[in-house]
């Protein structure tokens, strides 16, 4: 059994800023120890969090928290962070239902001072906690942690842009690892390499070694410190452009340093900037070797690392929908030149390593930018280019007005490769792709699919490229129920749906995922089954004629119900004048909680025996029969 005799006596930073700093760096050993077996146990993000312990120790030993705030920009490195604010218990339960969220939340600690998970909001966060405590004449600092590539966002820069003139004395703390999920990309990356790999860095570090080895009295340390670092930086940075002070590049890893340097920087006036250099994976080889695939492992056993699972020799392994995009994109650009594919750094979840090898210069990482892809590939798609737009669903909401600005409003023929939309289990209610069916249906000109399996996955994403305007396809996390994917590329009738059960008295229309559920519901009811497929255009024939002869009709989309697939088919009965009641059966209107994707959907009624309670329910309502008798 691991043991932790340090790590056992902190309860919370209290505890921890009651330590000699010398015992720092046992704690941090520790520290790193116990997130390798946690993580390693239940899944979750790796090397991020391993890159972050010393600093995470060095925040809340100089920092008097939770009253000064620190604010984790997307918070994926925040298990360190829970570990010492009293929440290691509930790593065992990380991301599983009822367990600890996988990102920071106010509601569960007062240490997490706000919600992240999408990125580059924590400088905007900061600043606004930073004249608050001004405005109600609090003495607390706020402290935003960013990482390098989080930095790459625009609305970090905004934030940038803002922080002198709203006088806020905020510190940022950029903790540049040199990598993104993939490596880092953008003339940010480079900067930032040139300001580490140049005489500041390397300065840096020798005088911190050499006047630590001196151990001269703190105080003279930090002055010494401070005016070392300060009489490098002939250049001004970047980040003193924008009026901030610039600090760094600092060692993320030395304990000392990184505690003399906070609390040196703790003391100075105005707003403060700190870069600190420190390596994703670190304390764990593996992971240091390879981050990205060590970025959000499942489980596996830290002796051994992460293995390739094998599969049975029989066994054919059913592709994932990223799998079945990914090969589709690289079979779509040898059949059409024009295709070029873009992503905001998500390179490996949105399955574009194939692609990025075999067509590197049709290939456009733009790092954390969603509103810079979309109308980057806007202006290509304006030049006859065909852009596909490899995105989550949860981040495509970030570049909303974009899509409607920018590539609707013009027509432009711009693929949406909707990733991850529905729930998503682990990630939580920020990264759901829970509205992207009703926040893209309301937009004209736009054409939104959802396949059912994985060949119509391949077919809609054909449609979609071959439609001569913007055009959106969602499908899941995961992989789906092991339809055989034909190599054919054939175009769908654009607003078409079809009967896939014929049965009598319901009629259940379902849309993308759920229609496995639909189907084993209807079985058990003598239902009828449509396999609706376009959520925009809806297919108002098929709509009108499932009116026509059912006395039911129940929608299923995993997607909000509020404004989603099921409404367009309530909006087509209206406009055709028909009154048969309906259904709508879809997300509700919460923010569904982190936990098995297959249990949250049936904790949402999704699954088969939600769908048929639903229906049973509303039989027995309105024929006056009890519940659980069959239809
Ligand atoms: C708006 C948004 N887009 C994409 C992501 C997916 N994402 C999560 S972590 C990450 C990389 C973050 O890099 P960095 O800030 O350097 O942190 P590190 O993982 O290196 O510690 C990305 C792209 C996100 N969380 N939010
Ligand atoms: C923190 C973050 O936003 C990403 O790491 C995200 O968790 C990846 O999600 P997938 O695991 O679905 O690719
Ligand atoms: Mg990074």
């Amino acid at each position: 059994m691991a043991s932790y005799p340090l790590l056992d006596t902190i309860g919370d930073p209290a505890d921890l800023r009651r330590l000699d700093r010398k015992f720092l760096p046992q704690l941090a050993e520790e520290l790193r120890r116990f997130i390798v077996e946690s993580v390693a146990s239940t899944g979750g993000h790796f090397s991020s969090n391993l890159g972050t312990v010393e600093l995470t120790i060095a925040l809340h030993y100089v920092f008097n928290t939770p009253e000064d705030r620190i604010v984790w920009d997307v918070g994926h490195q925040t298990y360190g962070h829970k570990i010492l604010t009293g929440r290691r218990a509930g790593m065992a339960k990380l991301r599983q239902k009822g367990g600890l969220a996988g990102f920071p939340r106010r509601e569960e600690s007062p240490y997490d001072t706000f919600g992240t998970a999408h990125s580059s909001t924590s400088i905007s966060a900061a600043i606004g906690m930073a004249v608050a405590a001004r405005a109600k004449g609090e003495d607390r600092r706020a402290i935003a942690v960013i990482g390098d590539g989080a930095m790459t966002a625009g609305m970090a820069f905004e934030a940038l842009n803002n922080v002198k003139h709203s006088g806020a004395n905020v510190i940022v703390v950029l903790n540049d690892n040199d990598m993104s999920i993939s490596e880092n990309v953008g003339a940010l990356n480079n900067y930032l390499a040139r300001l580490m790999s140049g005489r500041f860095y390397a300065a840096t570090k020798k005088t911190a070694e050499k006047m630590l080895s001196v151990a001269p009295p703190m105080k003279e340390l930090a002055k010494r410190i401070e005016e070392h670092a300060k009489g490098m930086l002939t250049p001004s940075t970047l980040f003193e452009e924008f009026g901030l002070n610039y600090t760094g590049p600092i060692d993320g890893h030395n304990l000392e340093v990184l505690i003399e340097t906070l609390g040196n920087v703790a003391r100075l006036d105005g707003p403060q900037f700190l870069h600190v250099v420190t390596k994703k994976g670190q304390g764990y080889k593996l992971a240091e070797e390879d981050p990205i695939t060590y970025h959000g492992p499942g489980k596996f056993d830290p002796t051994v690392g992460l293995v390739k699972a094998k599969p049975a020799p029989e066994a054919k392994p059913k592709p994932t929908y990223t799998q079945v995009f990914g090969e589709w994109l690289c079979d779509m650009a040898r059949l059409d030149k024009r295709l070029i594919a873009v992503t905001p750094a998500m390179r490996e979840g949105s399955g574009l390593v194939k692609f990025s090898q075999d067509f590197p210069d049709r290939y456009f990482d733009v790092g954390i930018a969603e509103q810079h892809a979309v109308t980057f590939a806007a202006g290509m798609a304006a030049e006859g280019i065909k852009p596909v737009v490899a995105i989550y669903s949860t981040f495509l909401q970030r570049a909303y007005d974009q899509l409607i600005h920018d590539v609707a409003i013009q027509n432009l023929p711009v693929v949406f490769a909707l990733d991850r939309g529905g729930l998503v289990g682990a990630d939580g209610p920020t990264h759901h792709g829970a509205y992207d069916l009703a926040y893209l249906r309301c937009i004209p000109n736009l054409v939104v699919m959802a396949p059912t399996d994985e060949n119509e996955c391949r077919q809609m994403l054909y449609t979609g490229f071959t439609h001569d305007g913007p055009s959106a396809i969602r499908y899941p996390r995961g992989t789906g129920p092991g339809a055989e994917v034909l190599k054919s590329m054939q175009a769908l009738p654009i607003g078409r749906g079809s009967i896939v059960r014929e049965g009598k008295r319901v009629a259940i229309l379902a849309f993308g995922s759920l229609l496995k559920p639909a189907l084993d519901a209807a079985a058990e009811l003598g239902a009828t089954v449509a396999n609706m497929r376009f959520v925009k255009p809806i297919d108002e024939e098929l709509v009108a004629k499932l009116a026509s002869s059912h006395e039911l009709l129940v929608t299923v989309e995993e997607g909000c119900v509020m404004g989603g697939a099921g409404s367009a088919v309530l909006e087509a009965l209206h406009a055709g004048g028909f009154s048969v009641p309906v259904i709508q059966l879809g997300l509700p209107d919460v923010f569904v909680e982190h936990g098995d994707p297959q249990q949250l959907l049936a904790d949402c009624g999704l699954d088969r025996d939600g769908i048929l309670k639903s229906i049973r329910e509303h039989l027995s309502r309105t024929s006056g029969r009890r519940p659980g008798m069959a239809a």
